[in-house]
């Protein structure tokens, strides 16, 4: 799995979808999220890995797990690279989410990594005592939910930058750190909370970073692209 900037293809169609790719080769990371899945289904993602693009599925999956285990059965049919649950689904989830993804995967075929999402980078420290009622501090209950998802034995988690460090000291450096909430520097915030910029993400030690609207929403989305990859890589 290529560690390029992961861009989110957060659109509403797949004619916006392909209108905004054609500026770029197909050698780029996408990721398709819930608006786009519901709206165009299986058949984008069909597409997308046809065309030769890295695609991380996310549909963020958190039921029983029976549920979940048949679910990613069916996912692991599409061949994508990554896709992920959860993590307050608990462990019992988490393993039924690989038991599912191991036994659609067809022979001779690389299973999708499977990565947690431990608090989304939308939640702050507020939310977490107020709304979810857990009496830690937010960076220890992301770490609490890195801690069981790799003791499921998945791949790595999505967690924001702030977390990235601490992760990368407890569950080691291959185990995947996915960051989304990335900006630059004069970027709007939207509705995210813990954000930061690439630089900051390479040097917390995440292995990907997804990114969304500072590239959609860019005048010149590709030298967006081109800008975040270069800080990313520690090019400029
Ligand atoms: O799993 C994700 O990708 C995800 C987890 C998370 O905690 N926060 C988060 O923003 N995301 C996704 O990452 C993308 C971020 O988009 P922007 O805020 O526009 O860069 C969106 O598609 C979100 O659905």
């Amino acid at each position: 799995m290529k560690n390029t900037p992961i861009i989110a293809l957060d659109f509403h169609s797949a004619e916006k979808t392909f209108e905004f790719l054609s500026a770029f080769d197909g050698d780029v990371h996408v990721k398709v999220g819930m608006q786009l899945y519901y709206k165009e289904g299986p058949a984008i993602v069909s597409r997308l890995k046809e065309l030769g693009y890295d695609v991380f599925l996310d549909l963020k999956l958190h039921d029983i797990p029976n549920t979940v285990k048949s679910a990613m059965e069916v996912l692991a049919g599409f061949g994508v690279d990554l896709v992920n649950v959860h993590a307050a689904g608990g462990k019992a989830m988490m393993e039924a989410a690989l038991e599912g993804l191991d036994k659609g995967t067809p022979s001779g075929h690389k299973r999708p990594a499977l990565i947690g999402v431990t608090q989304l980078t939308s939640t702050d420290d507020r939310q977490v005592r107020e709304e979810q009622l857990i009496n830690v501090a937010l960076r220890d209950s992301v770490l609490h939910y890195a801690q069981l998802t790799k003791s499921a034995g998945l791949d790595g988690v999505v967690c924001s930058v702030h977390e990235s460090a601490v992760i990368q000291e407890a569950c080691g450096t291959e185990f995947l750190k996915v960051t989304p909430g990335i900006r630059l520097s004069d970027g709007g915030v939207h509705d995210q909370k813990r954000i930061a910029t690439p630089e900051e993400a390479r040097l917390a030690g995440s292995t990907h970073i997804v990114v969304g609207r500072a590239i959609t929403g860019a005048v010149d989305p590709r030298a967006a692209y081109e800008e975040i990859n270069a800080l990313w890589k520690g090019l400029v």
